[in-house]
């Protein structure tokens, strides 16, 4: 798809396409959708995370909390979003024997009551012992700082889907 083609969208194809760049967050692309057109997919990019770095710190621990746990119980129902399932699956988080399922889902417990919002990375770009490795190391992370990294992680698979939806190239992020 090229940048003529989503300029040219209207409002609901718009969203339509790009409701799920931001997990589980459709209002985000309505938002960018006013501020077509896009001179290129960085400007597009560009958009999206600007959206995000605009929101009270509120908004920004609501997109996070929109996103579902890795390696949670949706991965196991198969009630997760198409792109989720993907990156998730990517990282090799399907496989997983049920004593690194339970340690994950024993990390993510404790993440979200230090936290308040689930641990989210770019599932894309790791596999399990990394996703591991960095859940036990931003446990220990400072608030603020934690909240500033988790939202970077949005950013990152927000990038990815578009490249994905765009044909781009993701190893250019
Ligand atoms: N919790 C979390 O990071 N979830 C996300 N990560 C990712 O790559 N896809 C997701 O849904």
């Amino acid at each position: 798809m090229d940048m003529d083609k989503v300029n040219s969208m209207d409002f609901g194809d718009f969203v339509e396409v790009f409701g799920n760049v931001i997990e589980r967050c459709p209002l985000i692309a309505a938002a960018v959708w006013s501020q077509r057109p896009f001179s290129d997919l960085e400007d597009l990019e560009a958009r999206f995370c600007a959206f995000i770095d605009v929101l009270p710190q509120s908004g920004q621990e609501g997109i996070l909390r929109c996103h579902p746990d890795l390696a949670g119980r949706q991965l196991q129902r198969g009630t997760l979003t198409a792109e989720s399932q993907r990156e998730q699956s990517a990282a090799g988080l399907q496989g997983l024997g049920a004593e690194e399922r339970r340690r994950l889902a024993e990390l993510n417990a404790q993440y979200r009551a230090r936290f308040g919002f689930p641990f989210v990375l770019a599932a894309r770009l790791r596999d399990s012992a990394a996703v591991m490795s960095e859940l036990a190391r931003r446990l220990h992370c400072p608030p603020a700082q934690e909240l500033r990294t988790a939202l970077g992680e949005v950013k990152t698979i927000g990038r990815l889907r578009l490249r994905d939806l765009l044909g781009a190239d993701p190893a250019r992020l």
